[in-house]
């Protein structure tokens, strides 16, 4: 007698019910196979995609980045000239012959200021930049008002630290930045045919101290394009004296002049200055630091005497 299998409420037997479990995972293991396949090449994909859009951005930057002046390079005696088209910038401004920009250009002079006198300098910066600083990667000192970064904000140095700001700069510090100021002043002068009676040192001039520290503030996005003319109002002539080397103190942070057929760099360097007319004939912006620490001062000219300010000196 055949054997008398069982069969369940649908009318299936035991084996047929085996297969269709067996079917049943098959497809889903292949549902979870396409699955898995599927994120992975759309990862591919994504990976694809933001690999080439980086490799296009960095070929067309650097194809139109043309670097002014290298870090190795040691321009002296005589500074590097470029003359460009002035900006009209100047018309909506007082003219102030022998002094308001005819010529306008960009140098950079690294016999001007020596790397003794640079270090010097960078020693007094820390010295005043430890006091407090921003926490988010970019910090000034201004001898002349005093205005120091802390946290988000600035506190006035005289005033914080008092009497006690003796022991962190002293006179032979004052008298270096004093020194230093009128070479720069002269140097400006020679290169665009001025009177340097009829300059005056203007304000802000600064210290700073950009590393790679995520911005927490506004005051810390040092990066922006800008004309200095516009953002300081009474800049002339601006000058960048730099206190640390490009490549070994720090990385990215070059000075970018961003002209309408490309970009031009300046390579950092301690002692270099590097100076141009202030108007929209030089718009410009630092890189973002990557790496380490960079320090600068920036010194500034204005032909207006009524925005001339005196040298920083010890209260
Ligand atoms: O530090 C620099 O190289 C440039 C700073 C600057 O653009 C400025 O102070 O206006
Ligand atoms: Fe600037």
């Amino acid at each position: 007698m055949a054997p008398v299998r069982q069969r369940n409420a649908k009318g299936l037997n035991s084996t047929e019910i085996g297969r269709k479990i067996k079917r049943g995972n098959a497809l889903r293991q292949g549902t979870a196979w396409w699955t898995s396949r599927g994120l992975t090449t759309l990862l591919l994909v994504i990976l694809c995609m933001c690999g080439s859009a980086t490799w296009l951005y960095v070929t067309l930057d650097s194809d139109i980045t043309e670097t002014l002046v290298s870090q190795r390079e040691n321009v002296s005696p005589e500074p590097r000239v470029y003359f460009i088209q002035c900006s009209e910038d100047y018309e909506n401004y007082k003219r102030y012959p022998g002094c308001t920009p005819q010529k306008c250009g960009r140098a950079v002079a690294d016999g001007v200021v020596t790397r003794e006198e640079a270090q010097a300098l960078k020693r007094l910066a820390e010295r005043g930049l430890q006091l407090a600083g921003s926490e988010g990667g970019a910090s000034i000192l201004d001898l002349h008002s005093g205005a120091l970064s802390m946290g988000p904000q600035f506190v006035n140095i005289y005033r914080y630290f008092g009497e006690q700001i003796q022991d962190v700069f002293t006179q032979e510090d004052f008298q270096l930045y004093r020194d230093v100021r009128k070479r720069i002043q002269t140097v400006i002068a020679e290169t665009f045919g001025l009177d340097q009676t009829l300059m005056y040192l203007t304000k802000p001039t600064f210290f700073s101290r950009i590393n790679s520290t995520i911005a927490k503030t506004q005051h810390d996005e040092y990066w922006h394009p800008h004309i200095d003319k516009v953002t300081y109002g009474s800049f002339d002539y601006t000058s960048l004296l730099y206190l640390s080397d490009y490549g070994s103190d720090f990385t990215g942070g070059r000075f970018v002049f961003m002209d309408q057929n490309g970009n031009k760099t300046v390579e950092p360097k301690a002692g270099r200055v590097s100076y141009f007319s202030s108007g929209s004939e030089n718009l410009h912006r630092v890189e973002k630091v990557t790496w380490g620490t960079r320090y600068a001062i920036t010194v500034s000219f204005t032909c207006d005497p009524t925005q001339a300010i005196a040298d920083p000196a010890l209260p």
